[in-house]
């Protein structure tokens, strides 16, 4: 690989996403099904052999750089290094809305470990990667694997998964959701039951439902109103703790239908579903 590479940081739904119980450290046990999309951010990495350190060339709004999970990951791979490694500067192209529910922050901090795994030739594996991907956020892991996945525990302990390669609606009502918010809220359902053995998913995975959804709702009607709008065309759901909705539809141009008569002033983006990650086919492309 050059000294610079630019790489996919792609958004992940939530096909459902079952809450099944409470561990002693408060985090909650879930069974969800991941699935990515082929819409995301963009990440450009540049070596500066000159300038040790690494640099974001542009903050992400609102986020201060030491605590951007792009530099908070960058500095937990130098951390495990065991030796000096050349600075980097980082470009970021963000388009995936934030406190959305599509795991923006998670997929950054994974597409930078893979990156500069490769770019300071560390020779770290996939399960090293991901188990410093847990310490930053719960959904890094799947990130890092790139396979579509049944996901338990935080979402770390992950079977691959082959749901249909549907297309979706994602629509963005206008409220940003705090993920510890949702999970402390009382009125959350927590006790569905836990499924024994992770299912075959490639049929159509909208029977089950988002634990999150009713609350939701309730603190964020602008999520309700979506859900409602999105509902009469087929399937709709929350993806994580939201605020972003889907609807799922068998072509593109059906999706593209509903997402042209979307009311206007809401925002979101029509996307495909994919199993294998972006980053991880743009990957393989420079292999
Ligand atoms: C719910 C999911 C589903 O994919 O997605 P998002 O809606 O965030 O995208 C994730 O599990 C979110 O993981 P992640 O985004 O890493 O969560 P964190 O920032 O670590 O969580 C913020 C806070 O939410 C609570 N929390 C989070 C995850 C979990 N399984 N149980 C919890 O109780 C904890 O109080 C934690 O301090
Ligand atoms: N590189 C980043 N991109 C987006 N959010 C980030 C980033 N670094 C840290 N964050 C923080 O993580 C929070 C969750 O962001 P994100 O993962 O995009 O949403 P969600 O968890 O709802 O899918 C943001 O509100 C922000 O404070």
């Amino acid at each position: 690989m050059s000294q610079s590479i630019t790489l996919p940081s792609p958004a992940k739904l939530n096909l459902f996403l079952h809450i099944v119980g409470k561990r002693p450290d408060g985090y909650h046990e879930l069974q969800t099904l991941f699935q990515f999309l082929d819409y995301g951010d963009d990440i450009t990495f540049t070596l500066t052999p000159e300038h040790p350190g690494i640099r974001l060339r542009e903050p992400v709004d609102g986020v201060p750089d030491d605590d951007n999970l792009i530099v908070r990951a960058a500095r937990a791979l130098t951390d495990i290094a065991g030796r000096p490694v050349p600075g980097a500067s980082i470009h970021i192209t963000k388009r995936l809305p934030m406190g959305g529910g599509l795991g923006g922050g998670s997929s950054n901090a994974a597409t930078t470990l893979v990156a500069l795994n490769h770019l300071w030739q560390l020779n770290l594996s996939e399960d090293e990667l991901a188990d410093i991907g847990l310490k930053l956020g719960a959904d890094v892991p799947v990130f890092v694997r790139g396979h579509a996945a049944f996901g338990e525990g935080i979402g770390e302990i992950l079977t691959p998964a082959n749901p249909p390669e549907d297309w979706f609606v994602v629509l963005k009502p206008d409220c940003e959701i705090n993920t510890g918010k949702i999970f402390s809220e009382q009125g959350l359902t927590r006790g569905t039951p836990k499924m024994k053995i992770a299912p075959a998913f490639e049929g159509d995975a909208s029977r089950y439902r988002n634990d999150c959804e009713d609350v939701v709702c309730e603190l964020y009607p602008e999520v309700q109103k979506g859900l409602k709008w999105l509902s009469q065309f087929g399937p709709a759901r929350l993806t994580g703790t939201g605020a972003c909705i889907f609807g799922r539809f068998p072509t593109e141009s059906a999706a593209r239908i509903i997402w042209e008569s979307k009311p206007s002033g809401i925002k979101g983006f029509v996307a495909k579903g994919v199993n294998i990650s972006p980053l991880h086919q743009k990957l393989t492309e420079l292999k």
